[in-house]
């Protein structure tokens, strides 16, 4: 079937629009970046991603904290991904924060416009693809990104949405902390030095809402391509469909998340922080043709103004410093206002090939 040009979809801003058309029965040739002539065909796996219960950790017995210290250990070692249950986020919240982010996007695209075209560190920006104005191809999903900490920011509308984010912002960050402190400890590091190391008070946490609306050919599209997360940890919620795939031993795995989960990767100022120890996971997502996809991600990561360099006592008994540290804003700027490939930047901070 020849691709449609490009020209008709001028009159569109957003894939929402495009969707809800119904204008399409072919995907146009810019959203085409995969299919068996450019990637070949991806084995996909079905595995059982490590689970982490969030209430041992906080509020069990000594020995089951230290196994739960283990137990991150080995799925930051082996996954970059864990799935976090008991977490104590009310189930409530987790859904008025879905919603919320399907209201913000239902609005007349007049109301988004004035989020649009913003520089990658404005705090509150709306888009569709990742980065128009990079991508080769395009991709098929509109986001919305909230910067939520140290500076809480907010869209004016819709009603509610300013409550429901600083509420959902917060426990969410406290519960990455725990995570953080926990991660830290399983890598025999001084929980002393993480303040000093990170500067989690004041972390930088955004809020992201990925939409996918239906795709009329899914299997040629992405909603996003392979990449792995700038910051120390990615929270991410799902509204109960699947589409993310992470990568795992060279193979690509669906995730299937258990209903009121968390799932949960290590990004790149982790990779950084832990020398290579814990590598931050690659992964991406697909969209499909029947239902609309949303994923809310919130990110974590050290202060904007620290520069993150390798634990020194990582460093110690025989392992070589591996990166070069980079000041975390200019990371995050870069990572955001460069084409999404597949760890381009940690590439360059790596010092041994
Ligand atoms: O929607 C997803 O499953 C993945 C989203 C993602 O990777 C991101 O926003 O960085
Ligand atoms: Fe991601």
């Amino acid at each position: 079937m020849a691709a449609q040009p490009l020209l008709p979809l001028f009159k569109y801003s957003t894939i929402k629009e495009i969707s809800d058309s119904g204008d399409l029965s072919s995907l146009p040739s810019c959203y085409t970046c995969r299919g068996p002539d450019i990637d070949g065909p991806t084995e996909a796996l079905e595995e059982e991603v490590p689970i982490i219960d969030f209430s041992l950790l906080v509020g069990g017995t000594a020995k089951q904290r230290t196994q739960v210290i283990q137990d991150l250990s080995k799925a930051c070692r082996d996954w970059g991904f864990f799935m976090v249950v008991n977490h104590g986020v009310p189930k409530s919240l987790m859904e008025a924060m879905l919603n919320t982010c399907m209201g913000f996007f239902n609005m007349r695209e007049d109301e988004k416009q004035e989020y649009n075209e913003k520089h990658v560190l404005d705090p509150i920006r709306h888009g569709t693809s990742f980065n128009t104005s990079v991508d080769k191809v395009r991709y098929w999903r509109d986001y919305l990104k909230v910067f939520v900490h140290p500076d809480f920011h907010s869209p004016a509308k819709p009603s509610g949405f300013r409550e429901i984010s600083v509420e959902y912002a917060t426990r969410t960050r406290e519960m990455t902390k725990e995570l953080l402190k926990a991660i830290w400890e399983s890598l025999e590091l001084k929980p002393d030095d993480m303040e000093e190391a990170l500067d989690l008070n004041s972390c930088f946490q955004i809020l992201v809402a990925n939409l996918y609306p239906p795709c009329p050919q899914p299997e040629l599209a992405l909603g996003i391509p392979p990449h792995s997360d700038h910051g120390l940890l990615t929270v991410l919620l799902e509204n109960g469909v699947n589409g993310l795939k992470v990568e795992h031993n060279g193979k690509w795995v669906h995730v299937k998340s258990l209903p009121n989960s968390f799932l949960v990767n290590t990004g790149d100022q982790l990779e950084i922080v832990s020398n290579g120890k814990y590598k931050s996971v690659v992964h991406q997502a697909e969209v499909n043709a029947s239902s609309t996809r949303m994923s809310l991600v919130t990110l974590v990561g050290p202060s904007l103004d620290n520069v993150v360099v390798p634990a020194p006592q990582l460093v110690k008994h025989n392992h070589q410093l591996a990166y070069n540290g980079m000041k975390y804003r200019d990371f995050l700027e870069h990572q955001q206002a460069n084409p999404l490939l597949v760890k381009s930047l940690l590439d360059l901070l790596r010092l041994h090939n």
